[in-house]
């Protein structure tokens, strides 16, 4: 059998109560640690130790923007740490090659998760290091084999060659940004760089600056000329997320560019041509912000040209059991697998998942960290799994009992049962009920005998 590898870490950060806070807690999850809290000590300890990971200080002392971040990020995963309110600056340092952020003050439970997909992504991803510069760092493969994701999947397929712009719709943590990597991964751009960027997180006047790039001297500070993200994404595919968030001038500069495919960096007096496919994503619903005047009908026209709509996770639970395998699956590269006993999973299945597969993924982690000594999830590890609005649920649902240690598929049918009772065999609602539709809920049923059953031939 391996040993388990002891991954080393370097904590670079000026702050000292933080920096030992983040010494310790590492140290008692079994890395190995090593501090500095300048960049010059920082670099004689590199040398040093050949660190596997580094955490860095956006704001160091003895270093100016983002130099340390480019030196060290070459060669190894680094995480920046950063003050409340500099996101503008960490999505610049995701740019330039950090895997990861961590706002302060630092979330401990997230620290630790944050590392753990770092350390898998850069082994991933090792000779890659332009690559890893992109968003979105761990090759997380598409998981799902439900009727609604097998949709999903064929029009991947259809659309990948061509260079469409795709519109991928779906509530939030559905995997909206997934299924933009497959397109760009199955299509004929796969070799170049997947550039996603997050509208949400950026100004307008930085958007602009961002999306296309600008010429030295375009505004005070720009002491040098920089290339947009639309050029970093030539020859691939360039992923704006939460496209329902941009303002009007970029609607505008947006449209010329999908019209036209030419673009201009701010300061520049002649344009470029852009060579990347264009794929967006959002949860909004546009034709409303359309019909309410805030987004543009003719780029709502060009963007809709092919849309794939991620279903929500209450609308395929038969994925849940193959998601919660495939992360514990991922967790388990570092150690031995833990498993999930039956009355958790049922848990898991019985949940809406409001936050979808995010949601279901955070979960799970924290599961797998509590259970990791015995090797067994069970209920205990799971946080109260209740929808907004749980409580006001009318009296007559009451907590469901089960007895004895009853199998996934019994309790489906007991469920069944108890809903097709308390909707007197009404099949519409008992899919309601259960956050499924109603195909789906017919499906269930026949599989469970009660096809036909029901007042008034509802199932
Ligand atoms: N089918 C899937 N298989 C494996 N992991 C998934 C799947 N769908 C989503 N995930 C994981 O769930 C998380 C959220 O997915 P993703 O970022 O693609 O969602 P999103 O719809 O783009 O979210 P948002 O609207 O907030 O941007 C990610 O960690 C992703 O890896």
């Amino acid at each position: 059998m391996n040993a388990p590898v002891t991954h080393s870490i370097l904590v670079i950060e000026d702050d000292a109560v933080l920096n030992r806070l983040l010494l310790k807690t590492l140290a008692r999850s079994g890395f190995d640690m090593h501090s500095a809290q300048t960049w010059a000590e920082a670099r004689a300890r590199i040398d040093e130790v050949a660190p596997d990971l580094v955490l860095l200080d956006m704001n160091l002392p003895d270093a100016r923007d983002f130099g340390p971040l480019t030196d060290i990020a070459q060669t190894r995963p680094v995480i920046m740490l950063t003050a409340y309110g500099s996101i503008n600056q960490a999505v610049e340092a995701m740019r330039l090659g950090a895997v990861d952020y961590l706002v302060k003050p630092v979330n401990l439970a997230e620290l630790e998760l944050v590392i753990q997909r770092a350390l898998e992504g850069s082994r991933l991803r090792a000779g890659d290091a332009l690559k890893a510069a992109m968003r979105g760092l761990v090759d997380d493969p598409m998981v799902g084999g439900s009727e609604p994701m097998r949709q999903v999947r064929s029009l991947i397929e259809a659309v990948a060659d061509d260079d469409v712009t795709v519109l991928v719709r779906g509530e939030s943590g559905a995997g909206k940004e997934l299924v933009a990597r497959a397109v760009h991964d199955a299509g004929q751009r796969r070799d170049g760089h997947f550039v996603a960027v997050d509208c949400c997180t950026l100004q307008e006047t930085l958007f602009e600056t961002e999306l296309f790039g600008h010429e030295r001297g375009a505004f005070t500070g720009a002491d040098r000329r920089k290339p947009g993200l639309i050029e970093a994404a030539t020859e691939g595919t360039l992923f704006l997320d939460e496209i329902g968030e941009i303002g009007p001038s970029i609607q505008a500069k947006l449209l010329r560019v999908l019209e036209t495919g030419r673009f201009r960096r701010v300061g520049a007096t002649t344009d470029l041509r852009a060579n990347a496919r264009v794929v967006v994503a959002t949860n909004r619903d546009l034709a409303q912000m359309v019909r309410e005047g805030r987004f543009r009908a003719d780029l709502y026209y060009r963007l809709s040209a092919f849309e794939i709509t991620v279903p929500p996770l209450r609308d395929r639970r038969d994925d849940i059991p193959r998601l919660v395998d495939h992360f514990a699956r991922a967790r388990a590269r570092n150690g031995r697998q833990v498993e999930f006993s039956d009355e958790a999973l049922a848990r898991l299945l019985s949940y809406d998942w409001p936050g979808n597969v995010r949601e279901l993924r955070n979960v799970v982690e924290r599961a797998l960290i509590l259970a990791s000594r015995t090797g067994l999830v069970g209920p205990e590890h799971l946080p109260p799994l209740r929808d907004p609005g749980f409580d006001a649920a009318p009296a007559a649902s009451g907590p469901v009992t089960i007895h004895g240690e009853p199998t996934l598929d019994e309790i489906e049918r007991h469920y069944l049962a108890e809903l097709l009772d308390r909707h007197q065999g009404n099949r519409r609602r008992v899919a309601e009920a259960m956050g499924v539709s109603e195909r789906t809920a017919y499906r269930m049923l026949e599989r469970h005998g009660f096809k036909g059953r029901g007042d008034g031939g509802e199932v």
